[in-house]
């Protein structure tokens, strides 16, 4: 039986499953790390069966994926690590322009959905590789950051600009939950290998328990291994700000997230949410 292959976005808001994978979890998977505007194309191009990838890929091509139910990344309200970081107030930003992270695709939509229709603004939107220790380029009015980078500026404000967290805008615009990412597994293995399909949901399921069971251990070993934030930070971050269940209310803020999406032109149609047929 070949392994099946598995993408896993190594940002800090999935440190739990991170550290399950280090310490036994992977067993049997063949697991590939990376930013998830990577994922995102190595699902699409099958070169993976299934992945942790932008909750707004699915809808992109949701004819070939299927939902892994029950697990998600996403918040109700403030999120801390999808941040616009702005020269100008969000409310006087218009035409200027905005830097989008490279490594995103969900946070690009969701900011553009954002500005649109509580702001008024249609920016110009430019995407490039962005970093922490400097933001905004000379040549833009707002950059936007996702992941641990984000997180970091979140803990780390410079002064002379303003900064907003797209989770608690978009709860201000919609008064809904958001997830940012999803598990999906390519429709051809999900047919073709129950068995294999079943293994990788039941070891997400058990490394991301595991993880929690062993949180201080988890949060403490990240920060032995260099991660630049406290223990406390990380404690509040994981659990009370990034929620990892998919549960109906969080299905409902997706869905209002693809129609806003749809309404934009930013996908064609507003997706059916189709589960992946595992045992729960
Ligand atoms: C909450 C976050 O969500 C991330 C945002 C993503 C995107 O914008 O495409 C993809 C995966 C998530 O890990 C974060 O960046 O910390």
């Amino acid at each position: 039986m070949s392994c099946p292959r598995v993408g896993h976005i190594h940002f800090l808001n999935v440190l739990p499953l991170t550290w399950s994978y280090a310490h036994g979890a992977d067993r049997g998977l063949s697991i590939t790390r990376g930013v998830p505007a990577v994922l995102n194309n190595d699902i699409l191009t099958h070169r993976l069966d299934v992945s942790n990838v932008s909750s707004i890929i699915y809808a992109r091509d949701s004819e070939e994926l299927v939902i892994l139910p029950d697990v998600c990344i996403s918040t109700d309200g403030d999120v801390q690590s999808i941040l616009l970081v702005s020269r100008k107030p969000i409310h006087s930003l218009q035409n200027d322009k905005i830097i989008l992270t490279a490594k995103s695709a969900t946070s690009h939509c969701l900011l553009k959905i954002i500005l649109r229709a509580a702001y008024g603004a249609i920016p110009q939107y430019y995407i490039r590789h962005i970093t922490p220790e400097d933001p905004v380029p000379d040549d833009a009015s707002a950059s936007l950051l996702i992941g641990d980078d984000a997180l970091w500026l979140y803990h780390h404000r410079q002064p002379g600009f303003f900064y907003y967290d797209l989770g608690r805008e978009w709860k201000q615009l919609t008064g809904k939950k958001m997830v940012y990412a999803l598990w999906v597994a390519n429709q051809n293995f999900a047919r073709q290998q129950p068995e294999l399909l079943q293994l990788v949901y039941d070891r997400i399921h058990r490394a991301f328990r595991l993880g929690l069971e062993h949180k201080r251990e988890v949060i403490d070993s990240a920060i032995a291994a260099g991660s630049p934030f406290t223990y406390d930070q990380l404690d509040h971050y994981l659990g009370n700000v990034i929620r990892w269940d998919l549960t109906e209310e969080y299905l409902d803020g997706l869905h209002t997230f693809y129609e806003l999406a749809h309404q934009m032109n930013l996908i064609e149609h507003v997706p059916m949410l189709r589960m992946a047929n595992v045992r729960r």
